[in-house]
Parts: C-alpha cells; structure tokens; sequence
C-alpha cells in the first residue's frame, strides 16, 4: 500500500481490518514510527537492540514503520530491517512477523503534512523513535506541538538532548506540551548496560561495598571511556558535538549518578529519578575552573593495529575551523556530604590505542601500617567495567613467600551481559511503558550546566586544543 510520498496512501499493518484476530492491526497493537530510519544509529544499534528484544522477550504485535527522507520502498526498508535483525541472530515468530508486516513511508518531518500523515499511519499505542540529528528532532516537534500526538504516545529522543542548557529547557517545554514527562524517553545506552544497572545492586545490596564508597574512604574515581575507534564516517554530527557533549555531557553524568547518588527508597521511577536529580544537581566542574580542570585534545595521523587512520582534520566532512576536540578530560566535584572533596575525573577519547571503558574508585592508603609490613604502596582499587562487563578488586594481600611482604592481586567477576544488548534494554523499557531507566528532562538540563563553563572557556580558547597521534594513550601521554 505505502507510496513514495509520505502517507498519500497511508500504509496498514498487515492484517488490519481483515477481522483476523491478534495480528498487527487489532486490539492491543502498538507502532514503533522510527525516523531517521535510514540513519547510521537504527542500523547499527537500534534495529539490532529491537531483533534482540523479539528474540527474548514478549512484545506483543509491534508494527514497525521506519521513515526518512530517502527514496526507499517497503522491500528496501524490509531487507535493512532483516539485516540489522540478522547481526544479532534475532528469530522467532515475533521477529518474522515484524519483518514481513514492516512498512516505510519517506517523509521530510520538517513538512507538517508530511508528518501529518505519518501520525495517521500509525494504529493503536504509538511510540515515536527520534533517530534524527538533534537540530531536526526539535524542529519536528515544534510541529507536532502544534499538530497534537494520538493520546498516550511516547516520545523516545536520542542525545544530546538540546544544543545547550537554554535549548534543552526550551525542547522539555515542547515534549511536555506534548505528552506528559513519564511518556517521554531521553535515551542514553549506557542506562541500558548490564553493569551500569548492576551498579545499584552492587552499591544497595552490600553493606561491605556502600559503607566504604563515601569521601571518607575513597580518594578518587575516574570515569574512562577510551575507544580505540575514530570518527567512522560519522562528521556530519561528531564533527558539531566533539567528545565533551558526545560521552562526558551524557553517558559519563549519568554513570557518575548512579555511583553517587544516595539510595533512593525504592527503584521506581519517581524515586531513582529524584535520587539521582538530586546529586547532579550537587555536581560541578571542580573549583568551577575550566582552565586548571579540564583538557581537550584531537587526534593527528597515526596506527591502530592494523588500521592507518587519518588525523582527523583530515577525516571526510570534518571543518578543521570548528576545532573540535576527539578527546575530553574534566574534573567534577560531588558535593554532598557522602563526597565531598573527592575529584571525579570523566575522561573521553576516541582513536586511542586501547578500548577502555570503566569506572575506577581508588581508595585511601590504610590509616595505620605496622612497621615491618612491606609491598603495600599501590592503594586498593575497585573497577567497574563497561565493556567488557565487569567488576573487579584490586588489593593487597599476603602471598606466597616471604609473609611481612604483601602481594597486589586482583579477584574479577563478570557483570553480565546481560540477555539484551543496550539499545533493546532500552526499547524494553519503552515499549513497557518504563521510565525507569531513561534521563529525566531536568537531569538532561543539569548537565548541560555541569560542562557549560568548559565549553565556554573552550570556545574562547582558553583551553588549548592539543594533539595526540590516533594509536597513543592519549595526549601528555608519554
Ligand atoms: N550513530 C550512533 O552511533 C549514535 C547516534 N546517536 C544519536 O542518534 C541520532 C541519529 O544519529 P545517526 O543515526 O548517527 O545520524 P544519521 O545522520 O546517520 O541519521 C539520521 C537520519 O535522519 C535523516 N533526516 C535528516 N533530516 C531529516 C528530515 N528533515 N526528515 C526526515 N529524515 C531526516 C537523515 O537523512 P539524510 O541523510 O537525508 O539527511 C538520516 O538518514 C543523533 O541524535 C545522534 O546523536 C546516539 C548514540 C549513538
Ligand atoms: O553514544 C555514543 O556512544 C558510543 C560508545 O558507546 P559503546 O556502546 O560503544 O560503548 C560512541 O562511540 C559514540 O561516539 C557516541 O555517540
């Protein structure tokens, strides 16, 4: 039924009005609208994460549209979807029927008709994938703030949310004109990792490990995310954000919440979204002083095992002018009774020469040491880690051997993965109704204020923009 332009023949779900029971198109049918169907993120993440949750869980009957503004026919969209589905082995008799009921429809959604007849393609519970460049999913829903959303929509909007602190406030005014804030997902993948969610149980349900994570104990923690990828093609919006707004100002603040934030009395949404709130709001940039506290690098030519990479002003479609930096570092203050005075250090980096993706908690050295005790200089250590899932202890501790001599050993336990990759935790949530787990509209506005003086006194160039050969540790590294 779907034509080329959008809804001038509006797609049904197969089976809909043919009066044969619980197929796509009677009671109980939601549709998942994705626009930006064609884009780098539904391919690579969101279709996989959707196949992933077909395979594991029960949805019950999902039509999927996908839209963009490419020229593309049901079977093209059909066989992308059937594609990503295949990278994460998804089967099943839900997955085949999402595939075969699966319609496209091109649609610019800058065009209020456009998106009007996308809205009308859509039946029963309706959810709204934003898989957009950012400027374009505020500017379509300034449109649908005025064209209405079916009742009970959600909205799932992807980071960054906003450009900055001023255009997150403005685009949570114009969700929640739209649909209340419990109906609105901002998503960050990494609230969807198996490890990050293990934090609250690690944290909550071990008095040994909560009663010594608190500034009284712990010296410091670090939050890394160093990626051994380069940019991949993706300048059209890395080269706008750079690693600061791309991990730090997302997926590094959210981390740092849950492994700060007090306990909140249940794990309901209200709950874990105050507890949360609350302690990024108590967060800022260490002595508020861009200079001293934070670093930016990019990366020049260099080799990455067998790869040669280009520096990356050299990269396709990247403006050298706009200085954007592939490598960020700063240093945060938690200011509550539990931290204060404990530097958290959130570090960024792509093209280094190792993936590493973890929270460190380094402990203070022991308050009292016998003399005659050897071996102990290295402090205790806990790792929590991203990628792979992981939590692991590093200590101090009688080996074999001479007994006064300790011995530094590690215990390690995996931390997942857990049954659905990031993206289909998230959809999980979504599609359930969950806000568990999405970032709340004020926690999204909080951190835009957290990096706001970095990005100021790095837009004046009070920071300076170092370098670092892509296949380094990074820059200042020896
Ligand atoms: N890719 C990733 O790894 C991740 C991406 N994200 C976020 O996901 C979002 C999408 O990113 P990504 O998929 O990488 O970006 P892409 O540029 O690959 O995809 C965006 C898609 O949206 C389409 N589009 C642009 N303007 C319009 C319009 N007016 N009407 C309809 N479609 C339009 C584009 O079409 P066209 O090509 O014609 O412009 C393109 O196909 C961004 O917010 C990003 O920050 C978040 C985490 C990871
Ligand atoms: O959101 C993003 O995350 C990825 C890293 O995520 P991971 O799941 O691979 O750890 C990052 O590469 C990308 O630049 C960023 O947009």
């Amino acid at each position: 039924m779907a034509r080329d332009r959008a809804g001038e023949n509006v797609p049904t779900p197969s089976g809909s009005g043919s009066g044969e029971g619980a197929g796509p198109g009677s009671a109980g049918t939601s549709t998942l609208l994705v626009l930006g169907a064609c884009g780098d993120l539904a391919a690579r993440l969101l279709l996989p994460g959707l196949g992933g949750l077909l395979t594991q869980r029960e949805v019950g009957d999902l039509f999927l549209v996908g839209s963009d503004t490419a020229e593309w026919s049901d079977d093209q969209w059909r066989q992308r979807v059937s594609e990503s589905f295949a990278t994460v082995s998804a089967n099943g008799k839900q997955a085949d029927e999402v595939v075969r009921s699966c319609r496209y429809l091109r649609a610019d959604v800058t065009d209020e008709d456009h998106l009007r007849r996308l809205l009308d393609a859509c039946t029963g519970q309706v959810t709204i994938y934003f898989a957009l460049p950012p400027a374009v999913t505020a500017r379509a829903c300034g449109l649908l703030a005025d064209l209405g959303v079916p009742e009970d929509t959600r909205l799932v909007m992807e980071k960054p949310f906003g450009t900055d602190g001023p255009s997150a406030h403005e685009l949570n005014e114009l969700v929640t004109r739209l649909v209340p804030e419990n109906q609105v997902y901002r998503v960050d993948h990494y609230l969807g990792m198996s490890t990050v969610l293990n934090m609250l149980g690690m944290r909550f349900a071990n008095r040994m490990l909560e009663s010594v994570l608190d500034a009284e104990n712990v010296s410091s923690v670090d939050i890394v995310f160093d990626e051994s990828l380069g940019l991949e093609g993706r300048a059209g919006y890395y080269d706008g954000a750079g690693a600061l707004v791309d991990m730090i100002q997302s997926h590094a603040l959210q981390v740092l919440a849950l492994l700060t934030m007090e306990a909140p009395s249940t794990l309901g949404a209200e709950d874990l979204q105050d507890a949360k709130s609350r302690v990024l709001r108590a967060t800022s940039l260490w002595d508020e002083d861009p200079v001293r506290y934070s670093r930016r690098a990019r990366y020049t030519a260099g080799t990455i095992g067998e790869r040669r990479l280009p520096a990356y002003v050299d990269e396709e479609g990247v403006d050298p002018a706009r200085r954007t930096e592939t490598f960020a570092e700063v240093v945060v203050a938690v200011n509550t009774w539990r931290w204060a005075g404990v530097p958290f250090r959130l570090r960024a980096g792509k093209a280094l020469s190792a993936l590493r993706k973890e929270a460190v908690i380094t402990f203070k050295g022991p308050r009292w040491v016998p003399e005659g005790l050897a071996g102990y200089e290295q402090p205790d250590r806990m790792r929590i880690g991203f990628d792979p899932d992981l939590v692991g202890l590093d200590f101090n501790l009688n080996g074999p051997g001479d007994p006064f001599t300790v011995d530094r050993v590690s215990l390690e336990s995996p931390s997942g993965p857990g049954d659905l990759p990031p993206y289909g935790e998230v959809l999980a949530e979504v599609l359930g109704g969950d806000p568990t787990m999405s970032v709340r509209g004020d926690q999204a506005e909080q951190a835009w204020r957290i990096v706001a003086p970095v990005r100021a006194a790095w837009r004046d160039d009070r920071v300076e923009l170092e370098e670092y050969p892509a296949g380094s540790d990074g820059p200042g590294a020896p």
